[in-house]
């Protein structure tokens, strides 16, 4: 933990390969508890059409991104894919405490460890899961965000990210969208009443 953060409060950690659905169900969390808070991360990947900077991310160049990982601005970060930076910054998780409130994170695999590694206590971690490969793939690619290269590199490093279900609390599959928002609710109600 850095000097700076205030007493530590919870994190709810939501990770899964590109895909499986985590956006969709902290964006519905997020709408639904008053208690939780987006944890905003940096990126040097451009935004989508609708994303806004400071909402969905901090989009940064990599100049910018490189100049805080060398100030140690970061809980975690990952260089996801070839060329672009994810992380969590501390300056996110302080604001959200300093207000009282739960982190909320969506993030890979790899951060999703490296954040429970730090804050063993009062963290959850869920997996989200997606019913099947063909599924998750399909649904990456009706998502229409990504050019074909993206697309395979999406797709190749998710096939290594399923093996990862294991290492974290919870896994949740998200087949039925009204299931899963609705187990994803009630995990989130027994965590913030723990
Ligand atoms: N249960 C579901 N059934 C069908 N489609 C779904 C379901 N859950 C999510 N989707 C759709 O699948 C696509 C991927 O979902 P989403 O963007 O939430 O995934 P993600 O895990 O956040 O991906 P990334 O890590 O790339 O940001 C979206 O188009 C979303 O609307
Ligand atoms: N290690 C981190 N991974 C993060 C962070 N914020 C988001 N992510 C994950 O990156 C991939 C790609 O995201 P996309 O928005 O380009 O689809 C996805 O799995 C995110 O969850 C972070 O701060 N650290």
């Amino acid at each position: 933990m850095s000097p700076e953060e205030p007493a530590h409060g919870k994190l709810l950690i939501f990770t899964a390969p590109s895909g499986a659905g985590k956006t969709t169900l902290v964006r519905h969390l997020l709408a639904r508890f008053g208690e939780l808070a987006f944890s905003v991360s940096a990126t040097t990947r451009p935004p989508r059409p609708g994303e806004r900077d400071g909402i969905d991310y901090h989009f940064l160049t990599p100049e910018a991104f490189l100049a805080k990982v060398a100030n140690d601005e970061f809980v975690e970060y990952e260089e996801v894919y070839p060329g672009r930076f994810y992380g969590t910054l501390h300056s996110e998780v302080r604001r959200i405490w300093a207000a009282n409130r739960t982190v909320v994170f969506d993030i890979e695999v790899k951060g999703a460890t490296a954040i429970k590694r730090q804050y063993p206590e009062g963290s959850l971690a869920v997996f989200v899961a997606p019913p099947s490969r063909e599924i998750l793939f399909q649904r990456l690619r009706d998502r229409s965000t990504e050019d074909p290269e993206s697309l395979r590199v999406r797709i190749a490093r998710a096939a290594e990210e399923l093996a990862y279900a294991d290492r974290f609390d919870r896994v949740l599959v998200n087949d039925d969208l009204q299931a899963a928002l609705a187990e994803a609710e009630l995990i989130t109600r027994d965590f913030l009443n723990s």
